[in-house]
């Protein structure tokens, strides 16, 4: 059983991140599962004192030392984690619900208990309504935090099969003897009815990018405490952040990292990655590293289905002008959704396209062609063809698809980009058809740039690709179209 032990309390009361490291050190190190309630009330504390402070002059021009943390008692984290105890028990009878194995009416009990206990309207998408801290002391929490608070109810309850299973942008549970079972435990998106209860589909919306394509992060417990700090989220308003909140999760994130909790969970390396760019710690791996092992996790383990790996690689290398590197970061994450039929539950990865197509690349072509050099992007091919395939990518995304996904606002800041380079650039990247004598001769002379989606066929089932019938060249009709029109220029 978990558990709020001795060798824990003695830590009390805590002042500083080490003693913070050493709980969870001690919880994820011991036989036992790792408390889930107690280290989310626990990270939740120091956040909400560190963030949600009214006297936001005092953090910002007095800076305390790095390490140095508002005094946490025993007595108030005894208190809080009883309570959530409390009403979890005192809300379900488990007399009703065989063991050892949880079922969908447990879940469904649980995911009420926590459902009809929160405040009956606030700003879903505020900051800092993660934690069980949240929950207890405003009865608020987020998309997230009711997932995680209906697993930490039910480790409370003692079914150890309950766990949680994260896409990109949701989170649901999976339970039962061969953890086979799924549940909906929480909302998703605005203005959406909660399927709470329901298991996830298999038809049409598992396919969509919100559940990824049945690829989902399944968390173990220890998973699960790196989930918790993972959302620890240190900003202070728009434009600071607490450093503490940040320094305690990037120590608690590397300490996962070094028990290897973080092996199969792509968006917790990322989030480590941008911690790492932004206060690099001695003796680590570099933060570009970190990208790259976030993407052959999601390469290994989630059939290369997930988009936010390439995302991260690429904002950094645009944030260090690393251009030519962020045009295939890109594209790679271009080929992972081209798969995907668009949904409107997928918005908010529409935005983050929509923001690299319509703002990072035309800002990268306006810096590019102001200042003339032979190194320019605008000279290499393999930038071209990337963006071709990054365009593509989003092209295929909206065939098939009930929703569209492009609009007059995308063509503009394409075409533009594209007519940025010149046509003997242009000429020397070879579209060559899948398949082809061409392309078995290219990929030997490794001399050319090719597009080459050959769809995996998913469990048998056609997917939309199967129903393409095979085109002269793989790329959507509007990008050929596009780059005939500019050979036509040559
Ligand atoms: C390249 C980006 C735009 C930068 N941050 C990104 N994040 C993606 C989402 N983040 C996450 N980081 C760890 N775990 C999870 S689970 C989840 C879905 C939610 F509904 F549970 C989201 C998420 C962290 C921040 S993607």
């Amino acid at each position: 059983m978990a558990g709020f032990r001795e060798i824990d309390k003695a830590l009390f009361p805590i002042t500083n991140i080490p003693a913070v490291v050493q709980i969870f050190k001690n919880q994820l190190e011991d036989s036992a599962e790792p408390d889930l309630a107690l280290l989310s009330i626990i990270v939740g504390a120091i956040e909400n004192s560190l963030t949600c402070r009214s006297n936001i002059s005092f953090q910002i021009s007095e800076p305390v030392e790095a390490t140095s943390l508002p005094i946490l008692e025993l007595h108030v984290i005894e208190e809080m984690y009883s309570k959530f105890q409390a009403i979890i028990k005192g809300a379900v009878d488990i007399k009703n619900y065989s063991k050892p194995f949880a079922t969908r009416e447990l879940v469904k009990k649980v995911s009420d208990v926590i459902w009809n206990s929160l405040t009956r309207s606030y700003y879903k998408d505020r900051a800092h309504l993660q934690s069980l801290y949240s929950y207890l002391n405003g009865s608020k929490l987020d998309c997230f935090g009711v997932a995680f608070a209906v697993v930490a109810g039910c480790q409370v309850l003692g079914f150890s099969d309950v766990h949680l299973a994260l896409s990109e942008d949701h989170a649901w549970v999976v339970f039962g003897e061969c953890s086979n079972q799924t549940a909906e435990v929480t909302w998703h998106g605005k203005g959406n009815e909660d399927k709470r209860g329901q298991e996830i589909g298999r038809g049409v919306t598992a396919r969509s990018w919100l559940y990824v394509n049945n690829k989902p992060v399944i968390c173990t417990r220890h998973m699960e405490v790196a989930a918790l700090v993972s959302a620890i989220n240190p900003s202070l308003n728009a434009t600071h952040d607490a450093f503490e909140v940040g320094l305690l999760q990037q120590e608690l994130l590397w300490l996962l990292y070094d028990l290897g909790h973080l092996k199969m969970y792509p968006m917790a390396l990322g989030n480590l990655g941008d911690l790492e760019e932004i206060a690099p710690k001695e003796g680590r791996i570099q933060c570009n590293t970190l990208f790259k092992e976030a993407i052959q996790s999601a390469r290994t383990f989630y059939n290369n289905q997930h988009v936010y790996p390439y995302t991260y690689q690429g904002g950094y290398f645009y944030r260090h002008k690393m251009y030519k590197e962020a045009f295939e970061s890109w594209a790679n994450a271009s080929d992972v959704i081209r798969l995907y039929n668009y949904s409107r539950d997928d918005e908010e990865i529409y935005k983050e396209f929509l923001e690299i197509a319509n703002e990072l690349i035309p800002h990268i072509m306006k810096v590019e062609s102001s200042g003339f050099s032979a190194n320019s992007i605008l000279k290499k091919p393999e930038c071209f063809a990337n963006l071709l395939r990054f365009y593509d990518g989003i092209c295929q995304w909206e065939e098939g698809s009930a929703t569209p996904v492009l609009h007059i606002g995308w063509a503009k800041p394409l075409v533009n980009t594209i007519s940025k380079f010149d046509s003997e650039v242009r000429a020397q990247v070879n579209i060559i058809c899948a398949d082809s004598e061409e392309e078995k001769h290219a990929k030997e002379t490794n001399g050319n740039y090719f597009n080459n989606n050959n769809y995996e066929k998913e469990n048998g089932t056609s997917t939309k690709k199967e129903e393409k019938e095979q085109s002269t060249s793989n790329f959507h009709p509007s990008i050929e179209a596009l780059t005939a029109a500019c050979s036509e220029k040559l």
